[in-house]
């Protein structure tokens, strides 16, 4: 870089090669210009960002998650994001002196508890995110699987140790219709939709909101879930922190499916349902990394992990040494 500064008399002219704090950096310019690829294959696609309440604890990254969903807007894509909060309705259930558990991933969902998972879903945890994000502009609109009969779910039971274990209200997605979600997409909103779904009875159920994303995501035609949690990845032996898988094909991955512990169970499940229902790649990040929406999709670093068809399973390790 050639600074034009000058002494005055001699009109000294010095090369340096650190940037002059009085001009624009270069190293943005290159870091703005390793964005275009990405920018190129996901203009006017759909994504579908899951945002899980592990996710959500600390307010700077909540705000750093708006940042994103809008900056992706304004970039040319698509972005829908489904919502969880399984700790914010722990946290109310507890202070409401109601006790629940988890079976398989799963929350036992009684009546009572049911009242609690959509107050928070829909009145608590989606009313935060959409004003986080209506903070850059009249963009993002919430819904939940009860809107314009998003989600029709029917109730979903889980073996566990080999036992059928009763969920109580808790549904899986039996159908979606996303024409409401598509409407807004195309007018240039962001939906975020909460995952609470009637059965056909019209009975309200508590769907897992990895799941959700997933059934929303194959209906949209998304070219990508991203799923935001707080760890690195799927570890390949959890829980030593030793190795995190890179990437997993479908079949493999439904192979270990079995072996995997709670929160995981959904969330894999959901990846692979998504993929196998023809989303292009699902990836699994750590939502505990300001940014996290922005690094996973504009780098090629692979952050996380990513389920996609025709790829042998890989650590991250592995995948470092190879590139
Ligand atoms: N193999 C694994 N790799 C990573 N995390 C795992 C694994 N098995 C179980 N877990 C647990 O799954 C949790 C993520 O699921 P969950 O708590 O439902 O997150 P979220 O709120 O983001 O949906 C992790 O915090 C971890 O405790
Ligand atoms: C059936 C079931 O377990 N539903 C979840 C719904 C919220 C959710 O999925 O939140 P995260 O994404 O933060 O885990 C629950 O009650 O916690």
């Amino acid at each position: 870089m050639t600074d034009h500064s000058t002494d005055g008399a001699n009109d000294i002219v010095i090369e340096t090669t650190f940037h002059n704090p009085g001009r624009p950096d270069p190293k943005k310019a290159s870091t703005l210009a390793a964005a275009l690829p990405w920018l190129k294959a996901y203009h006017g696609k759909v994504v579908v960002v899951k945002y899980g309440g592990n996710a959500m604890t600390d307010p700077d990254l909540k705000t750093a998650f708006a940042e994103d969903i809008a900056f992706l807007r304004f970039a040319g894509f698509k972005p829908v994001v489904v919502h969880g909060g399984g700790p914010q309705i722990s946290q109310m259930l507890n202070r409401l002196g109601i006790e629940s558990e988890f079976r398989g991933g799963l929350r036992v969902t009684t009546p009572e508890a049911m009242d609690v998972v959509r107050m928070v879903l829909v009145g608590q945890v989606q009313r935060e995110l959409v004003g986080l994000i209506n903070e850059h502009g009249p963009l993002a609109v919430g819904l939940s699987g009860e809107d314009a009969g998003l989600f029709t779910a029917e109730a979903a039971n889980t073996v566990v140790d080999g036992e059928e274990v009763d969920l109580g209200l808790v549904g899986e997605v039996a159908q979606v219709r996303p024409e409401a979600v598509r409407d807004l997409i195309e007018a240039g909103r962001i939906p975020v939709v909460s995952s609470v779904a009637p059965d056909v009875d019209g009975i309200v159920h508590n769907v897992n909101a990895d799941s959700a994303a997933a059934a929303l995501a194959i209906a949209l035609g998304a070219e990508k879930l991203l799923v935001l949690t707080d760890v690195e990845g799927l570890y390949l032996d959890w829980p030593d922190p030793e190795e995190v898988i890179g990437e997993i094909g479908p079949e493999a991955l439904e192979e270990i499916l079995p072996t995997l512990a709670s929160g995981m169970i959904p969330k894999m499940g959901a990846c692979l349902q998504a993929v196998k229902g023809g989303v292009q790649r699902a990836t699994v990040v750590d939502g505990r990394e300001p940014h996290a929406v922005l690094l996973e999709l504009f780098t090629d670093e692979g952050v996380g992990t990513q389920v996609l068809p025709g790829v042998t399973t890989k650590t991250r390790k592995a995948r470092e040494v190879e590139a």
